[in-house]
């Protein structure tokens, strides 16, 4: 299953955040969304999820469109966003069954979804402890199951990485990737830490609300001259210049 984003614009009132976006996720893998602060991935995360209405284009999963069939549509997403949303004096399994119960899932159908996402999760051990008690990456990992209770296809993640240790960073980085190979999960990362991402990473980077590659990690170092990841954002984000823009 696949999502496609297809000519999106956005505007805050006279702001463009988003000009004319389009890319195609391949099932199963591992997306990089790249770009710079402001440039306009979590506005893409926020029409993906329909927190902000679409105003041009349109977002479609295989033959659904967002427009048409919103509900559908949000079936098969599944959202860990840069904030964390989880309450922190209810533990890590009462967490899950109250989001499983906004999602209209009665407790005894919960019950074996539960026990999936925490085993999955590597998180069965911590059920009981109270989310206040876990560090930061258990935390990210607990929002990881509570995203896929529903089992969705597509996982978007908002720069889930962000007051994470390098190594924390790795591992959940690592998780979301057994994740696509094992689950055949689609994920689509937001981040601008290029140490989170690989050579044969697709790869969408995003500046100033436009698509500047829509390609491979390696289309960035070929585009950019550099040999190294770190230094090719820079340089293809920097300036104006390098995208051939007026
Ligand atoms: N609620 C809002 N009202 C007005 N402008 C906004 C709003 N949210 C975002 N913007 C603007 O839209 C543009 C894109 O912002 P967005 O937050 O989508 O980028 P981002 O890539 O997610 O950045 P960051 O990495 O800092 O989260 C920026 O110019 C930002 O200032």
């Amino acid at each position: 299953m696949s999502i496609s984003v297809e000519s999106l614009s956005f505007a805050y009132g006279p702001r463009n955040a988003l000009k004319g976006v389009s890319f195609q996720l391949t099932p199963g893998r591992f997306h990089a969304l790249l770009g710079p602060n402001g440039a306009g991935k979590s506005t893409l995360f926020s029409l993906i999820t329909r927190l902000n209405a679409l105003q041009d284009g349109d977002i479609c999963i295989d033959e659904l469109s967002i427009r048409q069939q919103p509900a559908s549509v949000m079936q098969r997403v599944g959202v860990v966003f840069q904030q964390s949303s989880l309450d922190l004096d209810l533990t890590v399994k009462q967490n899950l069954y109250y989001h499983a119960a906004l999602h209209g899932i009665s407790r005894q159908h919960a019950k074996p979804l539960v026990e999936r996402e925490l085993t999955r999760m590597e998180m069965a051990d911590r059920a009981n402890d109270k989310v206040r008690a876990l560090n930061g990456g258990h935390r990210r990992r607990v929002e990881i199951a509570r995203a896929l209770m529903h089992a969705p296809d597509i996982l978007l993640l908002d720069e889930p990485t962000v007051g994470l240790d390098p190594q924390t960073r790795l591992a959940l980085c690592n998780y979301v990737r057994d994740l696509c190979e094992q689950d055949h999960i689609t994920a689509l990362w937001a981040t601008h830490l290029m140490e989170e991402i690989q050579p044969h990473d697709p790869v969408i980077l995003l500046h100033k609300g436009e698509v500047l590659i829509n390609g491979h990690a390696d289309d960035l170092l070929e585009q950019s001259g550099c040999s190294h990841y770190s230094d090719a954002f820079h340089v293809l984000t920097s300036t104006d210049k390098q995208r051939g823009a007026a």
